[in-house]
This record gives C-alpha cells, structure tokens and sequence, in this order.
C-alpha cells in the first residue's frame, strides 16, 4: 500500500468542518478521511506519539462526529491515546505542533483542553463505567444527550470493562458502546475474549460463504434437499460457526460486526442505536495502522512512536539501551539457571522487555491482557505453589493491583518478584502515566521490600536477590529508558556512599543519583562540599552510619522524582526526629503535592527542580538563608 502523502487539505481546511460532516457527501467523507491521515502522519513523525491506533479509527471517529454533537454529548474514547482525530475534529488543529510537549496538547483526552473532552483518560477500560455514570446522571437530571464509550478490544481485556458491562446491561440504562476490534492491544491480544471476537468477526464471512452455497446447490439436480437440511441445522451449524453473542445475554443488544473503514455504514448503526434507547453494543472492525502500509504491518511497532521519517518509517533517533531490555535479557539468563522462574506481564510483552522471554520459554511466559490486579493475584498463586513468578508491570499500571499487593500477596508473606519499570517520571505521556506514587504505596505495606537500581548493572545484581528472596514480597523500581554517567554496582547494603563531604549530606536514589551527582560538583565549585548517600533498600532503615553523617553535618537534601506524600524525603525526616538529630536545615526535592505535567523527562526535571542545576540552587539557597538568619530553615 502507497504511503498517503501527496494529499492537499481541502477539506480539512474549512472552518465550517464540524457541521459539514453531518452533510457531506460519501465521497468527500472519503476524502476527508485520506486528509486527516495525511495530516496525523506529518505531525505525529514531527512530534512522536500514538499513531497506529489513530489511523485506525479515522472513519470511525468521522462517523462519531457526524452521529453526534460532542458539544452536548458525551463521548469517551477508553484510554484516549486514539483520541486525535475527535481533537483534530474539535478545534485543536494547532495544538498538533506540541502534541505531548511541555505545556502543549496532551495525547489523552482532557477535560481543561475542550469541553468535547468528557474526562481524563489514560489507563485502560474503565470508560464503559465512566459512561454509565454519566448516564446514570442524564438520567437522573431528565436530560437527553447520548453516553458513547469507544472501547478498544485490547481494553476489553480488562476487569473493569465486565464490571460495567454487568452493571449497564443489569440497569438497562441508555448507554452505547462501539467496540472497536482491530484485533490488536499494544502487542498481540490475548485471551478468550479475543478469540471470541475472532469467531464474530469471521461471521460476514460466513454468511456469504453460505449464501453462496445455497445458491451453488440450488443450480444442482436435487440441490433443494441439501439447501432444506442446511436450514433444518442452521441452529446446530450456528452454535459452532456462529457463537451467540455474549453480549447480547449481558443485557445489551448487540449490533455488527461493521466495517470500520465504511462511514455511512456504522452512521446507520449509530442511529439506530440511539434510537433504541438502551444499553446497545457496536462492534466495529477497524485495521490497526489503516493508510501507512508500515503502520499497518507492524502495528505493534507504530502504537507508540518517537520521531520518525515518514518515507522510510524509520525512527530519526536510535534508540539506546533501556533498563527494560536489561531487564528482560537477565531475567532470560535467570530462567536457563532455574526452571521454577516464570514471567508475568499485562498486555506490555515488549514494554517491558519480556518479549525474548516469551520467545525463548514460551511455557514459562504468561500474558494475561491489561489485567494487572488479575496479574498481581494470579502470581501469588504460582508463587504459593512452588514457583517463581516475576511479575514486571508499568509503576503507573500497578497502582489497579494496590489491594492485590495487600491482600493476596503481603498478608501471607508471598515471595512475589515485582518489577516495576517506568518508575518516576515517564514524559510525554504526563499525568496519567507517571510512576510517582509507587515508592509512598508500597512502603505503606507490611513486609514489602523495595530496592532502586540506579544502573544497569545494579538491576542485574538486584533481581539475582530479588529472585532468590524467599521470605516475602520484593519490588524492583526502574525508570523508562537508560542509565546515566552513574554506572557502577554499589547494590550491597541499604545505602552506599558515592561520596564524601561535610557541608550537606545529599540523599538520593536510582537514576535521580546522576542529577544528584551533578548537583554535588555544581556545589562543589561553589566552596560547598557535599557527601552524596545512595539508598539501595527503600524499606530497610536508615543506616546508622547514613543517620550519624547528617548529625555531623546538619544539613540534608532528598532528591526523588516521586510525590512528596509517602516518599523517602518525608521517612527520613521522621527518622531524624524520632531520634533526636537536630538539622540547621532539610530539603526535601520532590513533585510535591501536584501531578507531574507532560514534557521531556529532562524538562520535568528542571520545572521541579529536579534537575543537577535546581538541586544545588535549592541548597545554596538554603545555606544562604541560614548565614542570613543564622536560624535553622524549614
Ligand atoms: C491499566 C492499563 N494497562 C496498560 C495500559 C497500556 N496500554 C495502552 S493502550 C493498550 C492497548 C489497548 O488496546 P486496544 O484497546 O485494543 O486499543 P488499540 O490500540 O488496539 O486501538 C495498552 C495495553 C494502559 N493504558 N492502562
Ligand atoms: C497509551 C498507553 O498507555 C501506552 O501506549 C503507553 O503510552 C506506553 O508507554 P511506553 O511508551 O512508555 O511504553
Ligand atoms: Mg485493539
């Protein structure tokens, strides 16, 4: 397939747009539709971002506009990273200049950006339940606007979307649900679910293929009988090739499947749904990729991507190694040493590095969809019967298994292997991704152990422990990407001291060390000599030998890119208190009490603070004020 990029914007380019669609005629729509490709392609290869699921639902999202008033009705794409065509679609043409960037467009629906935006977005199926609530509210408030949530068949792989299909389908509450199969997640799907929609899919198919039968037989001498007897069996034959929709028997009428690409097509359903008024299910079939033929080939290579060259689709930078990749390959060599070693992953196979894993041991490698409480229970349970799950999911993904890690993990002190990766600030994905709360949730847990490689080669050593403790739960926390100028192994003990000094004890951990590090030599050519402590263990206590230079010294700064509430800053100034050492002055260099924006990790960095140069002006501000006031400051 031809890669469109010839393609002038005719069409997009007019200012009545929104309400022409609602006229426009098959051809133009068509047009229109090869327009907006053309349009997501030149910027998202400027700017990076999702794209193969955003040229998948091009006609879909059309088809939604011209069917309904965003304005007033409510419309919810379930994790909104497909959500660029209703922006495009709802005045936010020139926000695609800084799509994810650092005070630009967000990737996910936001209700701050455009009242078309019903709700934050982000993590997966949970709009079909944000849907009914609102339903629930029109309801309630005697209005008459349509709740549609556009949920995807990967997302349809996780809990809460059966729990709102339960609960909207029991109500009977007005509500319509497009299903949008492309027969994709991230990577691969998984599950019976999926094969179920594989079987639901393939019934277009069927029906022709049978009609086509019938009237090959028809032409034959004695033909009739055959025809007669397929249609006795139709009930028989249905069950096998043609499953009865679940969905139909969870409460709601179901409606398809329809091509996804065919605008008119799925109008026509979208108003007969609406006019059902009740709990209705589209299920649209819709090609991952749809117009970019190397989109459309490997689609799970272009779902999330940086800058890359339009013509060749190869990306502009190359990426580096990342601590997911040394994640994976050493827990492939820990597997070849002990057989009891399994993988665990919720629908993330190449975020988190695993996919080797999968290959090399597929029996040993389970991908249970975007499921991550699913995935926290299912490991306690491999691990209470003798083996030894690993279980690695996104820091921002884990916070759905928070009472899994409670109840089915820590209470019984299971030897659960965490690998919690795209830990800290994540970038442009911004609020919803970041992994900024797990580091406060996870001390707050009993028997919890929590370790932060800062390096490649700490990762390596720390899932050797990791593996190999057996007296309860053990988390390993690590960024997105790669390691920094820290690169050494200094994983032994609950902290190590990277370097010395008197004037201020700087406390840091994993990769935040670099900044730290760096911030320590801007200090240093400012007269001010700092010791830099390294925290390995996030719930051992703090050493004494840690306790005893900040006596010394009386002066600290915690450098972390985690919110404040719950983070190490705030356990080490309790520590301090609780035994009696008095500080000239603490700094505690964190996101604080707000959600970290979207950005370049590095931009994030510095609008906190956080970066080498914010670090040491937070310190030397600090030792100033204390010479001016000779007070101890908070
Ligand atoms: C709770 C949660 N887990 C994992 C993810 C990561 N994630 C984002 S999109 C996606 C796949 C979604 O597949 P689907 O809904 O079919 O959408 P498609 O990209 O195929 O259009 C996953 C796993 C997430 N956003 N939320
Ligand atoms: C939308 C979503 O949740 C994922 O696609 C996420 O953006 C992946 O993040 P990484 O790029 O860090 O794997
Ligand atoms: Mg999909």
């Amino acid at each position: 397939m031809e890669n469109q990029n010839h393609i002038r914007y005719g069409l997009l380019d007019r200012e009545d747009l929104c309400s022409a669609i609602k006229t426009m005629s098959k051809e133009n729509l068509d047009e229109l539709c090869a327009e907006i490709r053309q349009f997501l392609l030149e910027h998202v290869s400027q700017t990076g971002g999702h794209l193969a699921s955003n040229l998948g639902v091009v006609e879909l999202t059309v088809a939604l506009h011209r069917c309904f008033d965003t304005a007033e009705d409510r419309l919810i794409f379930d994790v909104g990273h497909q959500c660029y065509t209703h922006k495009l679609l709802t005045g936010r043409r020139a926000g695609f200049d800084a799509l994810r960037q650092f005070g630009g467009m967000s990737g996910f629906l936001k209700p701050e950006e455009s009242p078309h935006d019903p709700c934050i977005t982000g993590h997966a199926s949970g709009s079909v339940s944000v849907a009914l609530g609102m339903a629930h509210a029109r309801t309630l408030q005697h209005r008459d606007y349509s709740v549609v949530a556009v949920i995807g068949d990967g997302a349809l792989t996780g809990g809460m979307a059966y729990e709102a299909l339960n609960s909207a389908g029991g109500s009977g509450e007005p509500l319509i649900v497009v299903l949008n199969d492309n027969n994709m997640s991230i990577d691969k799907n998984v599950g019976a679910m999926s094969r179920h929609l594989s079987r639901l899919r393939v019934r277009p198919h069927y029906l022709q293929m049978k009609k086509d039968v019938k009237t090959a037989l028809g032409h034959i001498p004695g033909g009739e009988g055959a025809v007669n007897l397929i249609s006795r069996s139709k009930r028989a034959v249905k069950s096998v090739v043609l499953p009865s929709p679940m969905f139909e028997e969870m409460g709601f009428t179901y409606l398809g499947p329809v091509d996804g690409h065919d605008v008119l097509a799925m109008c026509q359903l979208f108003q007969s749904a609406r006019e059902m008024n009740k709990p209705v299910l589209i299920h649209v079939m819709t090609r991952k990729g749809k117009g970019y033929s190397y989109a459309e080939q490997k689609p799970e290579k272009y779902h999330g991507v940086s800058k890359f060259d339009v013509e060749t689709g190869l990306p502009l930078k190359k990426s580096a190694p990342n601590f997911s990749a040394v994640f994976g390959a050493e827990l492939v060599k820990l597997a070849q040493e002990n057989p009891k070693i399994c993988a665990v992953t919720a629908a993330m196979p190449s975020g988190t590095g695993l996919s080797a894993f999968s290959k090399r041991y597929p029996d040993r490698f389970f991908d249970v969809g975007i499921a991550e409480e699913h995935a926290v229970a299912m490991s306690a349970g491999m691990a209470k019967q003798g083996m030894r799950p690993v279980c690695a999911l996104y820091s921002t993904f884990l916070q759905r298994s928070y009472d899994q890690l409670i109840h089915d993990v820590a209470i019984d002190h299971i030897p659960l292997v965490l690998a919690i990766d795209r830990a800290g600030i994540v970038g442009e994905d911004g609020a919803t991704h970041n992994g900024v709360f797990d580091v406060g949730f996870l001390r707050q847990i009993p028997g919890m152990t929590l370790l932060a490689p800062a390096s490649f080669a700490e990762l390596r050593s720390m899932l050797r422990s990791a593996v190999a403790h057996l007296s309860g739960p053990i988390a390993l926390r690590y960024p997105r990407g790669g390691e920094g100028a820290y690169t050494e192994d200094h994983s032994e003990g609950p902290d190590a001291c990277l370097r010395e000094g008197t004037d201020i004890v700087l406390v840091s951990y994993g990769t935040m060390i670099n900044q730290t590090l760096e911030a320590a030599e801007i200090l240093n050519k400012n007269n001010v000599i700092s010791a830099v402590v390294k925290l390995n263990d996030l719930t051992a206590d703090f050493s004494a030998g840690l306790l005893q230079r900040i006596a010394d010294c009386g002066r600290v700064a915690v450098v972390e890119d985690v919110v404040h509430a719950g983070g190490m800053g705030q356990a080490l100034a309790e520590t301090l208190a609780r035994s009696g050492i008095a500080t000239r002055w603490i700094r505690l260099c964190n996101t604080g009490d707000t959600f970290a924006p979207q950005g370049a990790v590095s931009r994030i960095y510095e609008y906190y603070h956080l970066d080498g140069n914010g670090i040491a002006a937070t310190c030397l501000e600090a030792m100033q004020h204390e010479k001016e006031t000779g007070r101890p400051s908070v």
